[in-house]
């Protein structure tokens, strides 16, 4: 069972706990039997539609993955980037050795798509339009070991160049956020399932959902109150957050 009904955001929509998301995730490979090979690809998928929503090809993206699944979806994000007309760059520096790891990157390798030895060699942030945040999401714990934690604190340092979150800002505890300061500031977040806990301290102009896979057993048995996606989209913009605050604009008086 989920351990608790999922708080609502101040919008109605759910937002879940990093114990109910791993409930949850459990409970999409066991009761209608998914693969992680499948629910990742339609992860990495909807955040490739996402980021094309907002940053239009040809960018230069580089790709920071973590060592689970998060990094995973960055994986498969990379792939479709690169086949919607991006030129993606990937930085992997704990690769997994599980073969859905393995052929992740193979996939990647055979587009071309450049693998960097080390951060150092990324060089310049500037020199690309978007980060693709995919070092760590509702699995992270406790502080940010090497080399994770020095990437972070310059990501979280360089204003040069956007950085989009998947699932949960890297840094961030999943449910309490940015809790000791200075962490990533991203433009854009694409909550995966639903938004988690953390998203609620998300002040980015672009906050969009993706991972449309959650049939509706599971949505009903953690009481998820979803945005519906629209016609056959991979992703949806959640205008609740970030930006209709940014945009509000004090009411006109009436004339007359
Ligand atoms: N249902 C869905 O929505 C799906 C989401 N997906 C994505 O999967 C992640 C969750 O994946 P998971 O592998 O469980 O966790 P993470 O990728 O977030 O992180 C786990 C790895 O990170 C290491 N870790 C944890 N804390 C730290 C730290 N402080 N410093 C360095 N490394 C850390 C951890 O290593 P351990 O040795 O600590 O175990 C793991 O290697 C979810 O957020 C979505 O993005 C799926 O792709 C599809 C289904
Ligand atoms: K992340």
């Amino acid at each position: 069972m989920a351990s608790s009904q999922p708080p609502p955001s101040s919008s109605g929509i759910s937002l879940l706990t990093a114990e109910d998301s791993a409930a949850l995730d459990a409970d999409l490979m066991s009761t209608p039997g998914f693969s992680i090979d499948q629910l990742m690809e339609l992860a990495g998928l909807s955040v490739a539609c996402a980021i094309a929503k907002v940053y239009p090809p040809p960018s230069r993206v580089l790709i920071v993955c973590g060592p689970g699944n998060n990094g995973g979806d960055g994986l498969v994000a990379a792939r479709h980037l690169w086949q919607f007309g991006y030129r993606p760059t990937c930085l992997y520096p704990k690769p997994t050795a599980r073969q859905l790891f393995t052929n992740l990157v193979e996939q990647c390798k055979q587009l071309d798509i450049e693998f960097l030895p080390s951060w150092e060699a990324a060089g310049d942030l500037g020199s690309y339009d978007v980060v693709l945040d995919a070092m760590f999401g509702f699995g992270f714990k406790g502080d940010p070991r090497p080399p994770f934690d020095t990437i972070l604190k310059d990501l979280s340092k360089s204003g040069a160049t956007p950085v989009v979150s998947v699932d949960v800002p890297s840094g961030w505890s999943v449910d309490e956020g940015d809790s000791k300061g200075g962490g990533l500031k991203p433009e854009m977040l694409i909550s995966l399932t639903a938004p988690k806990l953390s998203a609620r301290f998300f002040e980015g102009p672009h906050h969009f959902l993706g991972g449309r896979f959650v049939p509706p057993g599971i949505a009903s048995k953690y009481s998820l109150e979803l945005p519906a996606y629209p016609g056959s989209e991979q992703c949806v913009r959640l205008e609740e957050w970030g930006q209709q605050r940014r945009t509000k604009q004090p009411q006109e008086p009436c004339e007359g």
